[in-house]
């Protein structure tokens, strides 16, 4: 069995075995989110297209379960963030989906949506999550663009039903000359003072949540491997 034992493996040294849990893959876009899920999913590099449309890739082996989604980062798939990773709440919140665009859509956002969207055909009805943990990505080499990508994780962090979700924040591409620093990164992204440690860290008494830098290269497979170890010890 020496796929299985392989794929053990690569499970194992991300620290994701005999985990269950629900990744949340978020980040403006052209960050790097889709190439890392499918770097974690066979190992393989493969240039996509902008994602258009929430995805999501779900490993079921032995007592593994893995399910991450891939929302895309353009600004209309930013819209629909929130329907992935805020809990259910009492009663049900009613999430659409337009078939059209194949983005869920809160009832209160459709009609300002709709217009933008041109949702023609069937409504349904579409679950709503808590996730475990959050991965939140940025080009490292973009910088022009860390201000937006602050503005939208400090709409996560300050977001109630993420309260408690450990954030993994992955400054990617470092392989491109000129890329941010650690230290550069976590300061474009005000969070100097704000991340917990590396390596093991409890924090289970202590009502902070986890947060923490990590850059990586995924094309280069470097980095990123450390950070979902990290993350690994806070997901339960
Ligand atoms: N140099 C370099 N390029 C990378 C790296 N990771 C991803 N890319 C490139 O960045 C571009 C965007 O990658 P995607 O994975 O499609 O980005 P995304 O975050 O899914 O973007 P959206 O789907 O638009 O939200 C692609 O051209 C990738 O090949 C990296 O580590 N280094
Ligand atoms: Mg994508």
């Amino acid at each position: 069995m020496f796929l299985l034992d392989w794929f053990y493996g690569v499970l194992a040294s991300l620290g994701l075995w005999q985990k269950e849990a629900k990744i949340l893959f978020l980040g403006l876009d052209n960050a790097g989110k889709t190439t890392l899920l499918h770097m974690l999913k066979d190992e393989r590099l493969v240039q996509h297209q902008p994602t258009q449309y929430p995805t999501s890739e779900e490993l079921n082996i032995g007592k593994i379960k893995f399910k991450a989604f891939d929302l895309g980062g353009h600004q209309i798939a930013r819209r629909v963030w929130k329907d992935y990773y805020a809990k259910v709440e009492h009663g049900s919140c009613t999430v659409m989906e337009s078939l059209n665009s194949g983005y869920p859509i809160l009832t209160k956002y459709y009609l300002w949506s709709c217009s933008f969207l041109q949702p023609s055909s069937l409504l349904l009805a579409a679950p709503r999550w808590g996730v475990d943990a959050m991965v939140y990505l940025v080009d490292a080499y973009d910088k022009e663009r860390f201000a937006e990508s602050k503005k939208e994780l400090d709409a996560l962090l300050s977001d109630e039903a993420l309260a408690n979700v450990p954030f993994l924040i992955l400054g990617n591409k470092i392989d491109i000359p000129y890329a941010a620093s650690e230290d550069e990164l976590r300061y474009h992204l005000g969070l100097t003072n704000f991340t917990t440690g590396k390596g093991k860290v409890n924090l289970a008494d202590s009502n902070v949540r986890p947060l923490e830098v990590f850059m990586c290269s995924i094309v280069r497979k470097m980095g990123y491997g450390n950070g979902f170890k990290w993350m690994s010890q806070y997901i339960k």
